[in-house]
């Protein structure tokens, strides 16, 4: 078997008594675009501070192809690994601070100055290349101090929320820069974030941690479609939670004894072993259609009452109660709701396909 670039092996952090990194496993290929994800103080920093060498593992192994590097210090793992930092110098321009990088490695001056310049093209900022960069705003540095990253090519790029201070039309734009860039270049990046929408619009495979541990491994379309436990579902997109005890299965299709009557949902892999406990599934909200009438085309439907709306640009948000109190949310495009005409007025139909359904760990 071929070794990654890098793994995490069974990799614990403790601070004291405080465990922030809990028995991390992880391998990572070269070119991938790797992003580690989770709420504020669930590990994502400390993982990478303890690949670059600002902090050795409690316990277990960071490898870089195959060979353990715990005990190196971060200045000897500077090739190929580098952070994205934001630190800049304020007494050079803009361009001078983008070159430093190459000054170091000792590329010649009209040969530095012009990959400095094609980078400030790429990051939109060309404008402001003679500028001191205490004369720009947060956004502006944050664009220079990945110039200034990106122009040495490093193999791997680290980067810590590098986009937190730009705008959101900014966001969106840097996304399509950084993951372009990284296609181009074939930088293996990894990347922590807290947002979902940053992680999901660039990279290959999501990593989403809570408190210490790892939850899910997958790419965006995996962790969306297939959340493997409670955390993950409640984490990613809009889900449903419901759950029900087992009676059935008749090709493949389960039956759950539910609050309101009988759920159904596909069988999958991860089928759990005990068929005697209760069996909780996901359903995402897209996947929650609404209508007046009964529709026999869906295996799953129960009447409801509207509890709330709440409008996200083309979308709504439609907060249903179910006649046993269950809540249940679905999303609906404005267009829908048109055809559904008034919601408060009379009841309605939620219904979902059973093959939609993906069943989570307790
Ligand atoms: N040097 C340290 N000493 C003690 N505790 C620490 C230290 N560094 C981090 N921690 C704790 O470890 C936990 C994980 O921190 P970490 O910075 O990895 O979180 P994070 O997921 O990156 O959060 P954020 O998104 O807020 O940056 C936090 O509870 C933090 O307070």
């Amino acid at each position: 078997m071929s070794e990654s670039l890098v793994e995490f092996r069974n990799v614990s952090k403790h601070f004291d008594d405080y465990t922030a990194v809990d028995n991390l496993n992880l391998s990572i290929e070269q070119g991938e675009f790797i992003a580690l994800m989770g709420s504020s103080g669930c590990g994502k920093t400390t993982s990478l501070r303890m690949l670059a060498g600002f902090e050795e593992p409690s316990e277990g192994e960071v490898l870089l192809r195959g060979k353990c590097i715990n005990h190196l210090k971060s200045y000897q793992r500077n090739t190929p690994l580098v952070w994205q930092t934001l630190a800049l110098f304020p007494f050079l321009s803009v361009v001078e601070n983008v070159e430093f990088g190459l000054r170091m490695q000792k590329v010649a001056k009209p040969e530095r100055r012009k990959r400095a310049l094609k980078w400030l093209d790429n990051l939109a900022i060309a404008e402001f290349a003679e500028r001191r960069v205490d004369q720009l705003s947060g956004g502006q540095r944050q664009r220079v101090a990945l110039a200034r990253t990106l122009v040495t090519e490093p193999e791997i790029l680290l980067l810590d929320e590098p986009l937190s201070a730009l705008d959101s039309n900014m966001v969106v734009h840097m996304q399509g820069v950084l993951t372009e860039l990284q296609r181009e270049l074939g930088i293996t990046f990894i990347y922590v974030t807290h947002s979902q929408s940053e992680a999901f619009a660039m990279a290959d495979r999501v990593v989403i941690m809570n408190e210490g541990r790892v939850q899910q491994i997958g790419s965006p379309k995996d962790l969306y479609q297939r959340p493997n436990n409670h955390f993950v579902a409640g984490f990613v997109g809009k889900n449903n939670i419901l759950g029900g005890q087992y009676k059935s299965e008749h090709n493949g299709i389960w039956v759950l004894a539910g609050n309101d009557g009988d759920y159904k949902i596909k069988a999958s892999e991860a089928e759990p072993a005990d068929r005697s406990a209760a069996t909780d599934f996901a359903i995402s909200a897209d996947r929650v259609f609404v209508s007046r009438t009964v529709n026999s085309d869906f295996d799953n439907q129960f009447l409801c009452r509207l509890k709330g709306e709440e409008f996200v640009g083309s979308a709504v948000v439609l907060y249903l109660e179910t006649e046993s109190g269950e809540q249940i949310i679905s999303l609906v495009t404005q267009a829908q709701m048109e055809v559904l005409g008034d919601l408060k007025k009379g009841d309605y139909y939620a219904h979902w396909q059973s093959d939609h359904c993906h069943i989570i760990k307790p």
